[in-house]
């Protein structure tokens, strides 16, 4: 009679032990990647971006960001969701709702409306295109550097049923595949970050907006409360750039002045992570607090079981030291990953 309890005590451990195992090896399998490349890529991505005051060639970032989101974008979508970017918290919103908010915004601030063609540059795996399809009913072109991108992100409009006003294409957004002025708004969300240099993403989004159309971005950016020489800051703001693949985080003030060069008139800017808007990082937090005995372990089992490929624990662990850098960014407010931009294209009329 005494070992009934003793048994459905094994059996629910055992229970819940298979659970947790197989829950593991879903979220913390890389799918993007050959199995076959994924230490040697990591090994080659992290002694690249190790050093970014170093980086020089344009034409290596853009093959080692390319590298980074085979490495990453199934964890991210796994844990963080379709929607690659942060968003300020909004009290009584779940992190799906104030993503959605943000991302619409962003929709709204070039004024979006049906029948207008808008092109998204930089677009992952679609989670803005399609909130902001869904919102406004305007026809979206997304363009992503990353093969595994396109394929999610088709796969992912059809399946949301979004596939008629939603399209994705491959290619480098600083040499992009469209004609001059076709674009009736463009938009960049925690994007444009990645490119070597500011002025070509911005003068190639210049050059196919139509004349008289707007282009808003979300930038990460330092703020005036970074002080290069301070170590600490110095410190947060290279742990951030070398795990997001960031070729150099730029100063806030370096946005406007970049697109008004390229010939933009900047009609406001605002670092929409100021209060009153939440925190940013409080996601993070929460993921940081489970991430260590869920993902690292699962990871560490995974791998020595021969379950998962080699470099997967790498990636989870860049990813955790890449979380308490971001954290420590927004508490310092040395940093945001959502300085605004909005601009206009000058009309000859
Ligand atoms: C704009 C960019 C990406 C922004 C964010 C979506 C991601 C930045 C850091 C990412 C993450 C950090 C920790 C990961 C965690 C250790 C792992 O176990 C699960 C995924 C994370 C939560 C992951 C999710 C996405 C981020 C928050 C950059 C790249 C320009
Ligand atoms: C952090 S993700 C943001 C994705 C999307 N905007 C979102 O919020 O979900 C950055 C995106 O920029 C893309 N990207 C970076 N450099 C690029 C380039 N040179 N050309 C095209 N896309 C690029 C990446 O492939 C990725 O899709």
């Amino acid at each position: 009679m005494d070992s009934l309890p003793l048994l459905c005590s094994i059996l629910l451990l055992l229970g819940g032990g298979l659970y947790w195992f197989f829950w593991i090896l879903r979220l913390a399998k890389i799918n993007s990647i050959a199995t076959e490349k994924l230490q040697d890529s990591y090994n080659k991505y992290w002694s690249f971006f190790s050093q970014p005051k170093e980086i020089s060639n344009a034409d290596k970032v853009l093959h080692f960001v390319d590298v980074f989101y085979s490495l990453i974008t199934d964890v991210y979508e796994k844990i963080w969701g379709q929607s690659f970017h942060f968003s300020p918290s909004v009290r009584g919103k779940s992190h799906g709702e104030a993503t959605r908010l943000h991302e619409e915004m962003a929709g709204d601030l070039i004024g979006v409306k049906p029948g207008h063609k808008v092109l998204d540059a930089g677009c992952g795996i679609g989670g803005p295109m399609r909130a902001i399809a869904a919102h406004s009913g305007c026809k979206i072109v997304g363009i992503t550097i990353n093969e595994y991108q396109v394929q999610r992100a088709r796969m992912l409009n059809k399946k949301a049923r979004v596939d008629s006003l939603c399209e994705v294409v491959l290619g480098n957004f600083l040499e992009m595949p469209f004609d001059d002025n076709s674009f009736d708004g463009v938009y960049s969300i925690e994007a444009t970050c990645h490119a070597p240099m500011l002025e070509d993403v911005y003068a190639e989004i210049f050059r196919v907006l139509k004349p008289g159309a707007l282009y808003v971005s979300y930038e990460w950016v330092t703020t005036d409360r970074y002080c290069s020489g301070n170590v600490e800051h110095e410190e947060i703001i290279r742990g951030i750039e070398r795990g997001d693949a960031l070729p150099g985080l730029r100063h806030y003030s370096d946005i406007a002045v970049t697109a008004r060069k390229v010939g933009f008139e900047v009609v406001k800017e605002k670092d929409l992570a100021m209060p009153p808007a939440g925190p940013w990082w409080t996601n993070l937090e929460t993921v940081k607090k489970i991430d260590n005995w869920i993902n690292r372990t699962g990871a560490t089992v995974l791998e020595a079981l021969g379950l998962a490929p080699k470099g997967t624990l790498d990636v989870h662990v860049m990813l955790s030291a890449t979380v308490s850098h971001l954290i420590r960014g927004g508490e310092t407010g040395i940093f945001t990953p959502m300085h605004m931009i909005l601009c206009r294209k000058p009309s000859p009329f």
